[in-house]
C-alpha cells in the first residue's frame, strides 16, 4: 500500500464500486442484473415534482442528479454514555489524522468528516467505500472500529437526515415520549439519549421512553436496537399507532410530553440508498398512505399533553404525505394545534419550507389543482378515487396555517437523502367529542378511499389481464427467441442495492426496506409462536430476589420496586430492572399495553452447582447495578490488571498485582466481581491504554477457585480490546474460550511462575465457571 496523497479514485465516485447486481429466478436460468443498470429515473417522477415546484425550475435538474447519487455513509456517536467524547477523540486525533495521509493505489481517500449541524460533533459522515476499507490494514482498523462500537452501542450507523427530526423534538430527562412508529429504531435511540441527558449512572430519568411500532417482527428488531443502550427507562410495545390505547390515570388519560410521528411513507426520499424507488415509483403510492397518515397524526394529536411537541415525519417528498396530512389535522383541530416556527434552530441544517400548494395526480399522469376539476367519470367512477383531503385547502386557510414552517430537506443541498419535518404544538386541550368527530371522519375517509382503490384496481387488473391476452395473442405468433428478447429482466425484490459500509447494524436500510408496509388495526399481527410470558414485578420479599440483594448487599438507593421478571411455571431464568415511571404506567395500563420488551437484565441464573448466590451480574445490567452494590464485589485495579484481563483467558490471580489480587481473595468464590480502572487515577502510570480514555471502566468479572475471567459479551470484549490494547481481535481469538485452551493457558502460566501450588491450581481448573463464563457469553450474545 502506498501513502501519501494522490488523486481520488473515479470508480469511488459515488461511494461505491459495487458490481453485484439482482437477480431472480426466470424458468430455471437466474437473470442478474447489476445495479449499475438500474435506471436512475423515472419520467413519472419527473413530471410529478416539476409540476409542484418543490424546487426552483433551474435548480431541479440539480436535485435529480443529487437523488441518482450513492448515497455517503453516516453515523452517530452515543453522546449519552461518558465514552461518548472517548470516542469522538479517537475518530478525531486517531483516524482522520491517519485517513487524510493514507492513499491506495495512488489514491487520496477523503476522511470522515462532522455533519455541522449536529450537536457536540457527535454526527458524523464518510465516503470511503467498503472496498477501500478493506483494501488496506490500516483502513480495515477503522472499518473494524466502526463495527465493534456499533455493535456495542458507542455509536449508530444512521442516515444524516434520519437524525434530524428527533433534534426538533427537545426530549428532556423528565419527559413521557411516545415514538408511535418506531422500527427499527434509530430515531428511538437518539430519544432515549436525549432522556438520559443528565442522568448519571444507576440513575433513573423522571420520563420514559414508550416506542411502539405496528409490527410485531419489527418491534423485536426495536427490541435489539434498544438494549444497546441499556436504559431502565423504556417500553417497546405493538400497537398500530391510530390505536394506541388510552392508558388510564384515575379518570384522566395518560398524555405525553413530546410524541414523534415517523409515519410509514413512499420512501421516495430514499433513492440514493433504495434504488428500485426510481423504478416502482407512482403518484398512487402517496394517496394510498395519506389516510393511515392522517388516522397517526390525529391520535399522536390526541395523546400530546397541552403545551407538548409533537413532530410529524417521512422520508418522502410528496406534498400528498406531508403538508396535505399537517394541514388537515392542523385544520381539523380548529387552533388546538400549531406549527413551531424552528428556524432559528440547528441554523445550519439546510432547508427549504413547506408548501401551501400542490398538485394531485391522477392514475391517467394528469395533474389537478382543485378535486371538482377531476372529470367525473361515468357515475362519478373517476372522481371518487380521489378525495378533497389529497388537495390544499383555500388559500387564506392555508396562510393562516403558516405551512412554510415545515421544514423540507432535499438530497442537493448538503449530500443526504430527502425528508420532511414538522414540529407541532399543542395549545389547547382537544376534548373528547372533538376527538370522536375526528376519528369518525377519518375512518369513513379512509374506508372510502380503500373502497374508491379496491374499485380502481380491479379495473386496472381487468385492463392488465386484457393486455395480457393480447401480448399472450403476439407471442404466441413470434419465434420464442423472439418472445425471450421482449421480456424485461426483473430484478430481486428483497435487496435494495445498497452497499453499507458499516455491516453489522444496518438498521437503516431495514427501516427502508418496509417503510411502505402500513398495519391496520384488524390485521393479525402478532406471531404467537414468538410471544413470551409477560412481566410480572418480584416483591423484595421473593427468596430469590431477597438471596441476591443480600448476596450483593444491594443498597436501598436502587429502588427494590424496578425488579421484575418473565415467570415460566414458578420459575424464572433473568432478572429485568425498570424505573418507577415505567413500573407505574406499566401497572395503569395492565393487560391494554402489548408489552414486547422493557427493563434492563441486571441479573441471570447461572450454572454453577455450588455458588452462594444462583445469580450472577449481567454485564448490560452493570451500570446500572455498579453504584448500589456492596463495595466487596467492586475492586480499583491498575492498568496492568485491565491488560491481564483482557489478554489472557481466564488468568489465575497470581497473575495480577498483590493489591488486586488481596482484594480479590476477599470476595467470594463462584460470584461475579466488578473491576473497575479509572483513567484519571492512572494518569502517571508508565503503561497507558492505546487510546486516551477519560470515562471510568467497569468490567464484570467472574471470580473463580483461583483465577478471574472477564464477563462480557464477545462484542463488548472486542470494543475493550481494541481501545485498551489497540489491537483488533479476530474471530478465532475472540471465539477462544475453549476449556481445553483455558486450561493449557493457566497451566503454563502457572508453570512459568514457578509456583506449584498455582500449578496445581490451576490443573484442577475452574471448569464450572470457565464453561459457564463461555457459554453464557455466547448465550447473551443471541439473546
Ligand atoms: C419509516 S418507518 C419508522 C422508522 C423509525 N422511526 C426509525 O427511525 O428507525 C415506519 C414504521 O411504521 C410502522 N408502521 C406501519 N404502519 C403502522 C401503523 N399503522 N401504526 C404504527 N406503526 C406502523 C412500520 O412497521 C415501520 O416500522
Amino acid at each position: 500500500m502506498a501513502r501519501g496523497k494522490g488523486r481520488r479514485n473515479p470508480k469511488w465516485k459515488n461511494g461505491s464500486n459495487k458490481t453485484q447486481g439482482g437477480q431472480h429466478v426466470d424458468g430455471e436460468r437466474r437473470v442478474y442484473k447489476s445495479f449499475s443498470e438500474l435506471r436512475r429515473d423515472n419520467d413519472s417522477f419527473r413530471k410529478y415534482y416539476t409540476a409542484q415546484k418543490i424546487v426552483p425550475e433551474d435548480e431541479f435538474p440539480q436535485l435529480i442528479e443529487a437523488m441518482r447519487t450513492v448515497l455517503p455513509t453516516s453515523f452517530r456517536i452515543t453522546g449519552s454514555r461518558q465514552q461518548g467524547s472517548d470516542i469522538r477523540e479517537q475518530i478525531e486525533k486517531e483516524f482522520v489524522p491517519f485517513i487524510q495521509q493514507t492513499s491506495i493505489d495512488g489514491e487520496a481517500i477523503e476522511p470522515p468528516h462532522v455533519l455541522p449541524w449536529y450537536p457536540n460533533r457527535f454526527g458524523w459522515q464518510f465516503t470511503i467505500p467498503r472496498v477501500a476499507l478493506k483494501k488496506s490494514t490500516e483502513l480495515s482498523k477503522f472499518h473494524s472500529f466502526l463495527v465493534t462500537e456499533t455493535e456495542v452501542g458507542n455509536i449508530s450507523r444512521q442516515e444524516a437526515v434520519s437524525m434530524v427530526p428527533p433534534l426538533f423534538l427537545d426530549v428532556q430527562p423528565s419527559h413521557y415520549v411516545l415514538d408511535m412508529c418506531a422500527a427499527p429504531g434509530s430515531k428511538t435511540a437518539q430519544l432515549i439519549e436525549a432522556l438520559h441527558a443528565d442522568t448519571a449512572e444507576g440513575e433513573c430519568p423522571a420520563g420514559v421512553v414508550v416506542a411502539n411500532d405496528a409490527d410485531y417482527k419489527r418491534a423485536c428488531m426495536l427490541v435489539h436496537q434498544v438494549s444497546r443502550l441499556n436504559s431502565p427507562s423504556v417500553v417497546v410495545t405493538n400497537h398500530s399507532g391510530e390505536r394506541f390505547p388510552n392508558i388510564y390515570d384515575g379518570k384522566d388519560v395518560v398524555q405525553f410530553d413530546r410524541i414523534l410521528c415517523d409515519v410509514p411513507c413512499s420512501g421516495d426520499g430514499t433513492t440514493r440508498k433504495n434504488v428500485r424507488v426510481w423504478e416502482k415509483w407512482r403518484a398512487d403510492d402517496g394517496h394510498s398512505l395519506n389516510p393511515v397518515q392522517t388516522k397517526i397524526l390525529q391520535r399522536a394529536a390526541y395523546l400530546l399533553k397541552t403545551g407538548g411537541r409533537l413532530v410529524y415525519s417521512t422520508c418522502s417528498l410528496n406534498p400528498i404525505e406531508n403538508e396535505a396530512v399537517v394541514a388537515n389535522v392542523l385544520s381539523h383541530f380548529e387552533g388546538a394545534l400549531q406549527l413551531v416556527d424552528v428556524s432559528e434552530q440547528l441554523p445550519e441544517l439546510k432547508r427549504r419550507p413547506g408548501l401551501d400548494t400542490w398538485k394531485v395526480m391522477t392514475r391517467d399522469g394528469n395533474l389537478y389543482d382543485r378535486f371538482e376539476e377531476i372529470p367525473a367519470g361515468e357515475h362519478g367512477r373517476n372522481r371518487r378515487k380521489y378525495s378533497p383531503k389529497l388537495f390544499p385547502l383555500p388559500a387564506e386557510e392555508m396562510e393562516a396555517l403558516h405551512m412554510e414552517r415545515c421544514m423540507r430537506i432535499y438530497s442537493h443541498l448538503q449530500n443526504t437523502g430527502g425528508f420532511f419535518v414538522a414540529v407541532i404544538e399543542k395549545v389547547k386541550p382537544i376534548t373528547v367529542n372533538e376527538k370522536r368527530k375526528a376519528e369518525r371522519d377519518a375512518e369513513a375517509y379512509a374506508a372510502a378511499m380503500a373502497q374508491a382503490r379496491e374499485e380502481g384496481d380491479a379495473e386496472a387488473a381487468a385492463a392488465e389481464a386484457e393486455a395480457a391476452e393480447g401480448s399472450a395473442k403476439r407471442a404466441a405468433s413470434e419465434t420464442p427467441s423472439e418472445a425471450d428478447a421482449t421480456k424485461r429482466p426483473k430484478v430481486d425484490e428483497t435487496d435494495d442495492g445498497t452497499e453499507s459500509a458499516m455491516t453489522g447494524n444496518d438498521d437503516e436500510s431495514a427501516a427502508a426496506g418496509v417503510s411502505k408496509r402500513v398495519y391496520l388495526p384488524d390485521e393479525p399481527r402478532a406471531d404467537p409462536a414468538l410471544m413470551e410470558n409477560p412481566f410480572v414485578f418480584l416483591e423484595s420479599t421473593t427468596a430469590e430476589l431477597a438471596s441476591i440483594i443480600e448476596f450483593y448487599g444491594i443498597r436501598p438507593t436502587m429502588s427494590q420496586r424496578g425488579f421484575l421478571s418473565r415467570i415460566e411455571k414458578g420459575s424464572f431464568r433473568s432478572v429485568y430492572y425498570v424505573s418507577e415511571t415505567v413500573r407505574k404506567l406499566m401497572t395503569l395500563a395492565g393487560p391494554r399495553l402489548r408489552i414486547v420488551n422493557t427493563g434492563i437484565r441486571v441479573f441471570s441464573r447461572n450454572a454453577v452447582r455450588d455458588a452462594h448466590c444462583a445469580f450472577r451480574l449481567v454485564c448490560e445490567g452493570t451500570p446500572q447495578v455498579l453504584p448500589h452494590l456492596s463495595s466487596r464485589f467492586v475492586v480499583d485495579a491498575s492498568f496492568h490488571d485491565l491488560k491481564t484481563l483482557l489478554s489472557e483467558i481466564n488468568p489465575l490471580l497470581n497473575l495480577l498485582s498483590p493489591e488486586t489480587q488481596k482484594k480479590i481473595e476477599d470476595v467470594p468464590v463462584s460470584s461475579s466481581v466488578i473491576v473497575r480502572y479509572d483513567p484519571k487515577m492512572h494518569e502517571d502510570d508508565e503503561e497507558k491504554p492505546a487510546t486516551r480514555l477519560t470515562a471510568t471502566l467497569a468490567l464484570p468479572c467472574w471470580r473463580g477457585k483461583a483465577s478471574l475471567s472477564v464477563h462480557m459479551d464477545k462484542h463488548q470484549l472486542r470494543s475493550l480490546i481494541q481501545r485498551v490494547l489497540g489491537r483488533t481481535v479476530d474471530r478465532k481469538e475472540e471465539l477462544g474460550y475453549k476449556m481445553s485452551n483455558n486450561r493449557r493457558s493457566n497451566v503454563e502460566a502457572a508453570k512459568a511462575a514457578e509456583t506449584p501450588e498455582a500449578t496445581e491450581a490451576a490443573e484442577a481448573t475452574e471448569a464450572p465457571e470457565a464453561t459457564e463464563t463461555a457459554e453464557t457469553t455466547e448465550a447473551e450474545t443471541a439473546e
